[in-house]
């Protein structure tokens, strides 16, 4: 037999972050971090020898290590660093693959002034970043945003599909769009940490745009549908981070049925008339695209 496909590490190492600052204020980072090695450790899983082995522990040990060493801000740079640690630290080990999820601590306001060392947890949404280090090939880092749950009431249309003999879907000009919203960016590769490193300012601009571009497209545009809208986002990301070679998106659509209250001395709830919805947890219909400079 062959082992044709070999990584292991630590997964869901958390960690928490405080930076005290010069002027009192005190800034706070929590993430999770998952880190996979691959190598010449294929006599581990194949001859049992365990000589080569950066042990899960270690690996974890090492992320500790490291937050306290180097800055864990931004993902990014955090994730290349540990990326870069274990290649040169351990000749055998080729690929080190570091995902980065980063958690929301919102500094609270407190009589309409930012509290110095107060934060909340506005929302699941996280923002996510995967870098792989290839040794003697440089670093690809994927940045994105996972868990965003957006909802507008109207502003959004489905109409013009194809009909068949199996189609019900009435079509509409006006319908609740209601989605998680799962983005990624993938960065031109860099060919080492240092180039990370020059880069570094990039990172939190491009993640604060793409928000700001989805959130705003999400609200504004009038959508025909899921697709063209995602479309939309991924254009104006790609026109505002030069150095973004794609963007991804994967868009569950969470849909709202209308209740046909009709049955009750005629209710009107349908239509024009809907107030009263059901939101359905399942099925979702799931929309996903890759968009490139032409
Ligand atoms: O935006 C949408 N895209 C679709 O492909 C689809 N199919 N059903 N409803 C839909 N809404």
């Amino acid at each position: 037999a062959t082992l044709s496909y070999a990584r292991y590490g630590k997964d869901n190492v958390r960690l928490y972050k405080v930076q005290r600052n010069e002027d009192g204020t005190q800034d706070v980072t929590e993430m999770t971090v998952c880190t996979l090695l691959e190598g010449d450790i294929t006599e581990s899983w194949t001859k049992a020898d365990n000589s080569g082995i950066v042990a899960t522990d270690t690996q974890k040990q090492t992320v500790y290590i490291m937050a306290k060493l180097h800055p864990v801000n931004p993902p990014e740079l955090f994730a290349s660093i540990l990326g870069d640690h274990f290649l040169s630290t351990y000749s055998h080990i080729h690929v080190a693959h570091v995902s980065v999820t980063v958690h929301r601590w919102t500094r609270m306001e407190v009589d309409g002034k930012p509290h110095p060392h107060s934060f909340m947890r506005d929302g699941v949404e996280t923002r996510v970043v995967e870098a792989v280090a290839r040794r003697s090939k440089g670093i690809t880092i994927r940045s994105g945003i996972k868990g965003l749950l957006v909802l507008k009431s109207t502003g959004s249309q489905f109409w013009g599909f194809h009909r068949d003999e199996f189609t019900r879907l009435p079509e509409t000009w006006d319908r609740i769009l209601s989605t998680e919203v799962e983005a990624g960016w993938n960065w031109r590769s860099f060919s080492a940490l240092d180039e990370v490193k020059k880069d570094v300012a990039a990172f939190n601009k491009a993640w604060s745009d793409a928000r700001k571009i989805t959130l705003e497209t999400f609200a504004t545009e009038n959508s025909p549908s899921v697709q063209n809208t995602m479309y939309l986002m991924s254009e104006q990301i790609l026109a505002a981070v030069p150095r973004v070679e794609s963007v991804e998106y994967s868009l569950p659509n969470k849909h709202y049925f209308e209740i046909d209250l009709s049955w009750y001395k005629g209710l009107k709830n349908t239509g024009a008339d809907a107030e009263v919805y059901a939101p359905q947890s399942d099925p979702n219909g799931l929309i996903q695209c890759t968009v490139t400079r032409k």
